[in-house]
């Protein structure tokens, strides 16, 4: 079993009127197998604290720890979490003209395993997957995300998961712009992943619909720049009804935050 902890993490940012701290303390373990869901307002530091556990290079850690079976990930450059299990899936993925999908993939999965997958066994896999996916094989040609629709780019963040196996993956709105069929293959591709190698997820999100299909075993109200509280997958259903108004500050409320 693997596990990831997250230990009193502050992060900064350097805006345009200075550096902002964005990350305040940020506590959360998650282990293989278990899905935790991450809701809270707009602006709260949700993808900040993805983006700082993926190593972007524009988010700071002012203190804290971030283990990974004990490994310290933040001494590590981007590639070498990877490397040691962790996957991004980006809520605004980046589009790569030039690098066609599959040289991207087999790169990837070459660079994360440490050896190149076997040509047959590897163009075997690659072809699974899309079909599991319900993405034409055309696209394996085509540029990274170049052109693809929304819900095109989500498939193939998805498809980056199922084929780089990572021990632990950061869903970033997976489930944001797609559409109803889209929300259940995407998930599926999710789940198969979860299922053949115990994948311990995050997954940030603003919707209770995409909770049908990858079922929580946490869920977190993150706000203000930490988790605020955590309960079982009730808690969804009750911030779908009520919304964040009682996690706000006084005198705000989420309409007015977003
Ligand atoms: N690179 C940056 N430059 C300036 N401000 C930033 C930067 N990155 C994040 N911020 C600010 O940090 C705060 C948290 O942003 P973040 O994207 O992490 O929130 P979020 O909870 O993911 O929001 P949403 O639910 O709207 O996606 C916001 O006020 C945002 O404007």
């Amino acid at each position: 079993m693997s596990t990831i902890e997250i230990k009193d993490l502050y992060a900064s940012v350097e805006t345009k009127e200075g550096r902002k701290q964005i990350l305040k303390g940020v506590n959360l373990t998650i282990n293989s197998n278990e899905t935790h869901a991450i809701m809270g307002p707009n602006g709260s530091g949700k993808s900040t604290l993805a983006y700082t556990l993926a190593g972007h290079p524009k988010y700071e850690v002012d203190s804290g720890e971030v283990l990974l079976d004990g490994r310290d990930i933040l001494k590590m450059t981007p590639d070498e979490r990877a490397q040691a299990g962790l996957f991004l899936a980006m809520q605004y993925p980046v589009e790569v003209p030039g690098v066609p999908m599959t040289n991207f993939l087999r790169t990837a999965k070459t660079a994360v395993d440490g050896q190149a997958p076997a040509i047959r066994q590897w163009s075997k896999e690659l072809s699974a997957a899309m079909k599991n996916l319900k993405m034409d094989p055309k696209f394996a040609s085509r540029s990274v995300n170049e052109g693809f629709s929304g819900g095109e780019k989500k498939r193939a963040e998805v498809l980056q998961l199922e084929i780089l196996k990572p021990k632990f993956a950061i869903l970033d709105e997976t489930d944001s712009g797609l559409d109803v069929d889209a929300l259940r293959i995407v998930s599926e591709g999710v789940n198969r992943a979860k299922a053949s190698t115990g994948l311990g997820i995050m997954m940030v999100t603003h919707y209770t619909r995409i909770l049908k299909y990858i079922k929580p075993d946490i869920v977190h109200v993150f706000a203000d720049g930490h988790i605020v509280e955590t309960a079982g997958p009730e808690l969804a259903d009750y911030l779908e009804e009520n919304g964040y108004d009682k996690y706000l500050p006084e005198g705000t409320t989420e309409s007015a935050q977003a």
